[in-house]
């Protein structure tokens, strides 16, 4: 039997892709490659080119492969875009994921492990953030993702279909043998520009903003590695597979980084001078976001093993390194 990864192509996906075939499992991968990339698909896997809102499709996918179960990244992901084009977040996350439920419940599939986001609980009432706080997204993106947690919920009452839904805080970093990692057309994410300007490809590094309430001014963020991340998915399947119930999990590591931190982490991993200017504060930045990872760790037995933030930007650094363009021009 195959596992169907929705958004192989992307950066986490193709991390997921990797280490389930490194670990033996038979993988087909579903992307329309729309911020994807075909040479990051793992050549051992099935790749189908085409779009989750395409219901045909996918019922000729679960028809023709022999699904067990479905991990899901494919999504639209930037919050700053959402807030510019709402409509179509809840297009293609809202009813993409509509289409895919429909698509499993026809097949009998009832296992999926989804992206979720820390975005799910806007400002934070209070920190470390846990499970049971209040979701009041402060973008279309993150309202998307809690309205996809709602739809699991729904088709798991009607459907029987099981899910762990897993609120990411940020990813980093890239698989250590730096074979895949992060290239987004534009990048927004705050290491990989960090270590464009270190490459020289960028002057230097705005800081959004550095007058918040926090100990050097600038805002907080708890990063995840994604290899860890991708461990945390693995164990979700198995925990399902186990007879557990339906969960909605941080995927965090109880520990925050402020923006200048991150770059003087990258100044020491680089031995680069990464110039830095001081910006205005982007809209929709809550000041600080760190994860209670206590239920993931509880209930999926989760324990990150990359948790350093050195090992996130050294394996993230490696990787821009070898690959300065990224994947390059595609076939
Ligand atoms: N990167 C982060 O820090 C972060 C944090 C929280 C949550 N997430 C979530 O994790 C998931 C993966 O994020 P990423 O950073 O790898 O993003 P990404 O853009 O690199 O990957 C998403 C993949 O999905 C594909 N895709 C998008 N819409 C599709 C559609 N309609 N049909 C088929 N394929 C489609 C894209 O082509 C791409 O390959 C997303 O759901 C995102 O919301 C990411
Ligand atoms: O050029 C930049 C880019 C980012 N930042 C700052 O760096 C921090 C991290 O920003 P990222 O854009 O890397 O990440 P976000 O925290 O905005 O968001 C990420 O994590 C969130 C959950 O925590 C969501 O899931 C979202 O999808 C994902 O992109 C923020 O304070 C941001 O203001 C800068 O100062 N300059």
């Amino acid at each position: 039997m195959s596992v169907l990864v929705l958004g192989g192509a992307g950066y986490i996906g193709s991390h997921a892709v990797y280490q389930l075939i490194e670990e033996g499992h038979q993988v087909i991968v579903i992307d329309n490659l729309i911020t994807g990339h075909k040479k990051a698909i793992h050549k051992n896997a099935t790749f189908y080119n085409g779009d989750i809102r395409d219901l045909h499709f996918l019922h000729t996918v679960f028809e023709k492969e022999d699904i067990e179960a479905v991990f899901h990244f494919a999504a639209s992901s930037l919050v700053g875009e959402s807030m510019e084009q709402p409509l179509n977040y809840f297009d293609n996350n809202v009813y993409g994921t509509q289409q895919v439920l429909k698509a499993m419940v026809k097949a009998h599939v009832d296992k999926i492990i989804f992206s979720s986001t820390a975005a799910t609980y806007g400002e934070p009432i209070s920190i470390p953030l846990t499970e049971d706080m209040p979701a009041i997204p402060t973008s279309p993106y993150g309202e998307s993702k809690h309205m996809m947690e709602k739809l699991m919920r729904w088709a798991e009452k009607s459907h029987g279909i099981k899910y762990v839904s897993l609120r990411y805080f940020n990813v980093a970093g890239a698989k250590e043998s730096s074979e895949i990692g992060e290239d987004h057309h534009p990048e927004t994410h705050l290491i990989p520009i960090v270590l464009q300007v270190a490459l020289g490809q960028r002057e230097n590094i705005t800081i959004f903003g550095d007058d918040y309430d926090t100990s050097d001014g600038t805002c907080v963020r708890d990063y995840v590695h994604v290899e860890d991340l991708i461990d945390a998915h693995l164990l979700a399947w198995n925990y399902l597979n186990q007879g557990g119930n339906s969960l909605i999990c941080n995927l965090g590591s109880n520990n925050g980084f402020s923006v200048k931190e991150i770059i003087e982490t990258a100044r020491k991993v680089t031995g680069k001078n990464i110039p830095i200017k001081t910006g205005v504060r982007r809209a929709g930045d809550p000041s600080k976001l760190i994860a209670s990872a206590s239920k993931a760790q509880n209930q999926l037995h989760w324990h990150p093993k990359r948790t350093s933030i050195e090992k996130i930007i050294i394996d993230a650094w490696n990787w821009h390194v070898n690959h300065p363009n990224g994947y390059g021009k595609e076939d």
